[in-house]
């Protein structure tokens, strides 16, 4: 993929969030990777979605160095990089502080999958960060959350549960390019916003039968699926 492509996929999909209502002003940012060439591009850091133009994107490499660009990228790049470099499968990661999820990341608190409609993306409960040690906060912040992120899904799959929230900030989720990781967000945003409610209205129910769980994620992206018309 030449960088142009590249830079014009990841701008269309920060357009998408924009246009999604997952951010406000410069809250947020989306990147595609291209691995072939070990690059990235990104939303350049501070400027608004309704003045972003593609030739605005910036191409970093896996140690966070610009290759191509006039602006300085995302301040959120480190976290970003460290993300792909440990989820080898990935193609595209989002950031936002939408509401809901955001919520849930400030009480500091994983979302349980209450129903099927959690079930149909993320195989079981959407992990919140441990809270970062000041040693992390002095060392490098933004490498340090994707440290956290990393460490979240010790001992699971990536893949399967696309989304994360990070403790007292807000989620990131990501997908085979940028349009799949902002679809993720979307989907998340709306998960959280269910779960919440769930937990107002009965503040003890627990989560969904794992029989249920795995009978909704895995009829569509289990190898036996049979939803949609593939
Ligand atoms: O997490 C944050 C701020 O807490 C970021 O989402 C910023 O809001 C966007 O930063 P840039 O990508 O514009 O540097």
């Amino acid at each position: 993929m030449s960088y142009s492509d590249l830079k014009e996929a990841a701008w269309a999909a920060n357009m998408e969030l924009n246009e999604r209502g997952l951010v406000l002003y410069t809250w947020g940012n989306v990147s595609q990777i291209d691995r072939d060439a070990g690059v990235l591009a990104i939303k350049p850091s501070g400027v608004s979605y309704d003045k972003l133009t593609v030739d605005d994107m910036v191409v970093v490499d896996l140690d966070n160095q610009v290759v191509e660009g006039k602006l300085k990228p995302s301040s959120d790049t480190r976290t970003h990089t460290h993300l792909y470099r440990h989820f080898e499968t990935i193609g595209g990661i989002t950031h936002t502080h939408s509401t809901h999820a955001t919520a849930w990341a400030q009480a500091q608190q994983p979302i349980p999958c209450f129903g099927t409609t959690h079930a149909d993306y993320a195989y079981g409960e959407i992990p919140c960060t441990a809270v970062m040690r000041d040693e992390q906060i002095e060392r490098d912040y933004e490498e340090e959350t994707g440290v956290q992120i990393t460490e979240a899904f010790a001992g699971r799959n990536p893949v399967e549960t696309p989304m994360v929230i990070v403790a007292g900030h807000a989620p990131f989720t990501w997908g085979k390019d940028a349009a799949e990781s902002v679809y993720n967000a979307v989907v998340l945003e709306e998960v959280a916003r269910m779960a919440l409610y769930t937990r107002m209205i009965d503040p003890t129910r627990g989560p969904l039968k794992q029989a249920i769980v795995d009978k909704h994620y895995l009829r569509k992206h289990g190898k036996n699926s049979y939803y949609g018309q593939g």
